[in-house]
């Protein structure tokens, strides 16, 4: 079997962001990012601060970690990182959570496209805003989007854009417009992730909600965004493995 670099593995807890907010899920989170965006609330798994947590896995063993942390309390995991979609060898893991009845999600930024992205029963893509520091490859985007809507699966498939800034906000509008058959989130950037006291944080973050439905509210390009904060911030703050 294929070794899958794993950084962290928790749950159950709950998906609190996007397409599937509120799903009782396990996390499987990979160690690699092909970005490096300013504000990534995960730089451990890319900025070497983390390295000695990286665990080479087979999809077997995860596997036995999920039903050890989670028993039969759970019956859907998400894997996120990092970016997943460097990782060629993930189609065992996601054959063999299918063949064990789970379902699965998937986060990623939308630079690389895997075959494996036709299984994923719940996909995020997340390209970047300019805040990021990141530039969207349109052309992979693209390829990505009609490859997943030529496979039939344009209901399992989301965007979702972080918004930190105006500008971003533009960047957001040009997705959207773009893909207009895909269904559509809008985020808060947290700016603060380094934040240990929650009271502070969740004021912070709630701010930058309101802030962020006051855009969508007025812009006529938004009439089918949703604009969701991250919730698993709002009730447990930056910590990590929640
Ligand atoms: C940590 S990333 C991992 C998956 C993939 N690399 C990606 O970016 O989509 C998971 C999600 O968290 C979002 N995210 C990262 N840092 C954030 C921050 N500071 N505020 C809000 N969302 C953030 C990303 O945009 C992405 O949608
Ligand atoms: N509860 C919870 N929901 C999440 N949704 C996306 C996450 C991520 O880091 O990819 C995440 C996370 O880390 N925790
Ligand atoms: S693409 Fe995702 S994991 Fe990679 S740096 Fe950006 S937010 Fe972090
Ligand atoms: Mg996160």
């Amino acid at each position: 079997m294929k070794k899958i670099p794993v950084i962290e593995i928790f749950g159950p807890t709950i998906q609190g962001e996007g397409m599937v907010i509120g799903q009782k899920t396990m996390f499987v989170r990979t160690a690699g990012c092909d970005y490096s965006c300013s504000w990534c609330d995960s730089a451990f798994t890319w900025n070497g601060s983390a390295k000695d947590e990286i665990k080479q896995m087979t999809a077997a063993e995860i596997l036995d970690d999920l039903i050890e942390l989670g028993g039969d309390r759970f019956n859907h995991v998400t894997i996120s990182g990092g970016n997943p979609a460097l990782i060629r060898g993930l189609d065992e893991l996601i054959i063999l959570l299918r063949e064990q009845g789970f379902r699965t999600a998937l986060e990623t930024q939308g630079s690389r496209y895997q075959d494996w992205f036709l299984l994923i029963d719940d996909l995020t893509l997340s390209p970047k805003p300019p805040s990021s520091g990141m530039k969207t490859n349109f052309t992979v985007l693209d390829d990505i989007m009609k490859r997943l809507i030529d496979g039939g699966r344009k209901d399992n498939v989301s965007l979702k854009v972080v918004v930190f800034n105006e500008e971003d906000f533009d960047y957001a509008k040009n997705v959207h417009l773009r893909y207009p058959n895909i269904s559509f989130y809008l985020q808060p950037g947290n700016d603060q992730v380094n934040e240990q006291n929650d009271h502070l944080l969740r004021n912070q973050l709630l701010e930058k909600l309101e802030w962020l439905i006051e855009l969508t509210v007025l812009s006529k390009e938004m009439n089918d965004a949703r604009v969701l904060p991250q919730l698993h911030a709002l009730v447990w703050g930056n910590k990590r493995g929640v």
